[in-house]
């Protein structure tokens, strides 16, 4: 059995605009969704992910580090780096509130980027954790850097890169929104080429926010073996009973 791998937005978990604060309904509405889909037996194997919202990219923002420009600073990856672990732990709770047997993994302490920005980030402790019926939840993180110090990873990054180390079978993010949205806000179905919504693509909404927003998660997608869905909280539970609510993003 391939996992399934879903990735709250921290768009959706946090108020993106308000400096470390979490939005308790939605990710209460979230947990519940998981929750019920692994009682209900809809999903066996589930890795979960979440971003940063206003925990991680504010910090991210105020220290001036971003995914390609770093801080060699201790207090700047530590202020980034505590603030996603708070964050996390909001997450944890929520879920074991539930009965959801969630467990934290940091990838701040697992893995590195290279000199051309290429991340190692081994997935062997997840693969285990989802052997023994644990659920990983990984999140955005700084992670160290060679000739950068410490880098922001932003989580859409960790989806792809856990999809492809844990062959998953389904992808899901997210997002505030309901899909990747045209010109007119409409939801386009499918993308199978950057081209497809390159007009309407923007960055994040929030202006603290240092991973690039849609435009990036579209790019990042298009790359990924397995196809993957863009979808609104509403249908986290569609999803991870097998539908593919919202944008269907197939790069190959
Ligand atoms: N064409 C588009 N369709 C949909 N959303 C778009 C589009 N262009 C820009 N956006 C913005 O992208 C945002 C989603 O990206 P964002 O990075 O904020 O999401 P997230 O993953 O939920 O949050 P985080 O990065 O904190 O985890 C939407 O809320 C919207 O403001
Ligand atoms: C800003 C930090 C530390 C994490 C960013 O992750 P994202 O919200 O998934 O882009």
């Amino acid at each position: 059995m391939n996992p399934t791998i879903l990735k709250l937005g921290g768009s959706v978990i946090t108020e993106k605009d308000r400096a470390e604060t979490l939005d308790g309904a939605a990710l209460d509405a979230a947990a519940d969704a998981v929750a019920e889909a692994m009682e209900g037996g809809d999903v066996s194997e589930l890795v979960l992910v979440h971003g940063g919202g206003s925990f991680g990219h504010h910090h991210a923002s105020e220290a001036g580090v971003t995914t390609t420009d770093g801080s060699g600073d201790a207090a700047d990856a530590i202020a980034i780096h505590g603030a996603m672990k708070t964050l996390n732990q909001f997450v944890l709770s929520r879920l074991h509130e539930r009965g959801v047997p969630a467990l934290p993994v940091h990838p701040l302490s697992a893995g590195a980027r290279d000199a051309d920005g290429d991340l190692d980030l081994p997935m062997n402790q997840a693969a285990t954790m989802l052997n023994e019926g644990f659920v990983p939840v990984l999140h955005g993180d700084v992670i160290a850097t060679a000739g950068e110090g410490v880098t922001v990873l932003s989580g859409d990054e960790i989806v792809t890169t856990a999809a492809e180390h844990l062959s998953a079978d389904r992808v899901g993010l997210c997002s505030t929104v309901p899909g990747v949205l045209d010109g007119n806000d409409e939801v386009i179905p499918e993308i199978t080429a950057f081209e497809d919504a390159a007009d309407a693509l923007g960055g994040s909404d929030a202006d603290a926010d240092v991973t690039g927003g849609m435009a990036a998660k579209v790019r990042q997608l298009l790359d990924l073996g397995a196809p993957a869905s863009v979808f609104g909280p509403e249908s986290i539970g569609a999803f991870l009973a097998g539908e593919q609510p919202g944008t269907t993003i197939r790069g190959r």
